[in-house]
């Protein structure tokens, strides 16, 4: 234990001279010693204000005012009952001491007190609590990124959303997550997913932005043979595929307003025709919405249909760009880091001190995916242990970095790119060289002369 360290321990016994005996033999590197005189004083020190909590508790059985008995019990009824206790008592009163741990004492030395038998107790007891309380640290930590997936965020707003996806989750609402591209958007829908009781049955993802206006209808809501051109057979469309399931409908604001009156009847009915159909479908599915665009310019301009907008937005979750959240920026770089080292068969160990404060200035513009993309880039170029400013695209490094981080430091060459992208390639293909040939675009035999050339076995 070092001297910044000490344990902070709370004395409590009415004999002034033990007391005194005890403070001199345990004073020293490992305890700051406090006392109180009776049991009766114990919860009004604790509760003093702006005290730094204490580690363990060394109570006197017998007292005049307050016996530890009595003591014990009334710390039980306080937030300080987690502190351990070890009880002193005489030795001819064992019986007293198994009452006391009964009442939750962690053990009981008897007196006349043999200082080494006690400072092992008390080492054992501030061990079992530190024990403890990184117990309930990691379970906490892990409750937290199972209650929301592989979501991190432990900025304000992060943890303001995360409160109320909580309580949505398990809803039937309809959630719309509006926030600029990158911010995690859909990774939330497949959290709010994953939390909900429809996570048996299906999660469809729909891009609405990707397909014209009469392909994405046929998506949506499936076709009749013959509907159009092209329709040979009868198709389910995607939201018959989801019933009892979820829909995820990504980029939402670019969909016709053709469209949109047909999901706002799915919304409102439940039900909904095939293209070319006659029979009324009823489907029963949750959606989830998401758009990087600003819905609320669109109704103004007309092109979205305000009563979709109220009927998708029965919770809005808006996602903060990363530039608004930078204290998540070192945890997210740390996950990615591993990611992708893990994915590249690299060993590589974290961050030179200077790319941690580039990525905290930089401001982010694909947010997330940015973040991702460039460690993702910075690890399959790093050829030693940390990334530095050396791995960074240009665009990130503040002007004039490269050149005066490390002087000695030989630029990143096309060699260097070549070597490394041959040794990530063919890591993630388990070193089948024919695989990353291919990949990389090149004959067989060329590879294996660049192998050579490299020295990668
Ligand atoms: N909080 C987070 N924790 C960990 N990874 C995240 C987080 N947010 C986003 N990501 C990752 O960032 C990338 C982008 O996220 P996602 O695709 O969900 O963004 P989006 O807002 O839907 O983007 P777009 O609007 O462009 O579709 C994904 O690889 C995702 O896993």
């Amino acid at each position: 234990m070092s001297k910044t360290n000490k344990k902070r321990i709370l004395l409590v016994d009415d004999d002034t001279a033990h007391r005194t005996m005890l403070k001199v033999n345990l004073s020293g590197e490992d305890f700051h010693i406090m006392e109180v005189d009776d049991g009766d004083q114990v919860i009004p020190f604790l509760e003093q204000e702006q005290r730094e909590p204490i580690d363990l508790i060394l109570l006197d059985m017998k007292m005049a005012r307050m016996d530890g008995l009595a003591t014990l019990r009334a710390l039980n009824d306080t937030v300080h009952s987690t502190i351990p206790v070890i009880v002193l008592t005489a030795f001819s009163s064992v019986e007293t001491a198994v009452k006391a741990m009964r009442e939750g004492a962690f053990d009981y030395v008897a007196k006349p007190i043999d200082i080494d038998e006690l400072k092992m107790v008390m080492e054992k007891a501030l061990g079992f609590q530190e024990l403890k309380q990184e117990n309930i640290r990691l379970k906490k930590h892990l409750e937290k990124r199972f209650s929301f997936g592989n979501i991190i965020g432990s900025s304000p707003a992060m943890e303001e959303l995360f409160a109320t996806l909580e309580l949505v989750a398990p809803s039937d609402a309809t959630v719309l997550i509006t926030g600029e591209s990158g911010t995690g958007k859909e990774l939330i829908a497949s959290a709010i997913y994953q939390q909900s009781n429809r996570k048996q049955y299906p999660f469809i993802k729909v891009n609405c932005a990707a397909l014209n206006e009469n392909l994405l209808e046929s998506e949506l809501f499936g076709h009749e043979a013959g509907a159009f051109t092209g329709a040979v057979s009868r198709r389910k469309g995607r939201f018959e595929q989801a019933d009892k399931g979820t829909l995820f409908l990504d980029e939402i604001g670019d969909m016709s307003l053709q469209t949109q009156a047909k999901i706002l009847r799915v919304l409102q009915e439940g039900e909904l025709d095939r293209l070319g159909g006659s029979e009324t479908i009823k489907v029963d599915v949750r959606v989830l919405a998401a758009t990087h665009r600003n819905l609320q310019l669109m109704i103004e301009e007309k092109t979205f249909r305000q009563d979709l907008f109220f009927r998708l937005s029965v919770v809005p979750v808006e996602l903060p760009p990363l530039r608004e959240r930078t204290r998540d920026i070192p945890e997210l770089a740390s996950l990615f880091l591993e990611r992708y080292s893990v994915k590249n068969r690299k060993d590589i160990k974290g961050f030179a001190p200077e790319v941690l404060r580039i990525f905290m200035a930089h401001q982010w513009p694909g947010n997330i995916r940015e973040l991702e993309n460039t460690v993702e880039r910075a690890v399959i170029l790093c050829p030693g242990e940390r990334i530095t400013i050396r791995e960074l695209p240009p665009q990130i490094r503040p002007e004039g970095a490269t050149t005066n981080q490390d002087p000695t430091a030989a630029p990143v060459t096309l060699r260097d790119m070549e070597r490394e992208m041959i040794r990530a390639t063919l890591a993630q293909n388990e070193g089948n060289r024919s695989k990353t040939a291919k990949i990389l675009g090149v004959a067989r035999q060329t590879l294996l002369n660049k192998l050579k050339e490299y020295d990668i076995l």
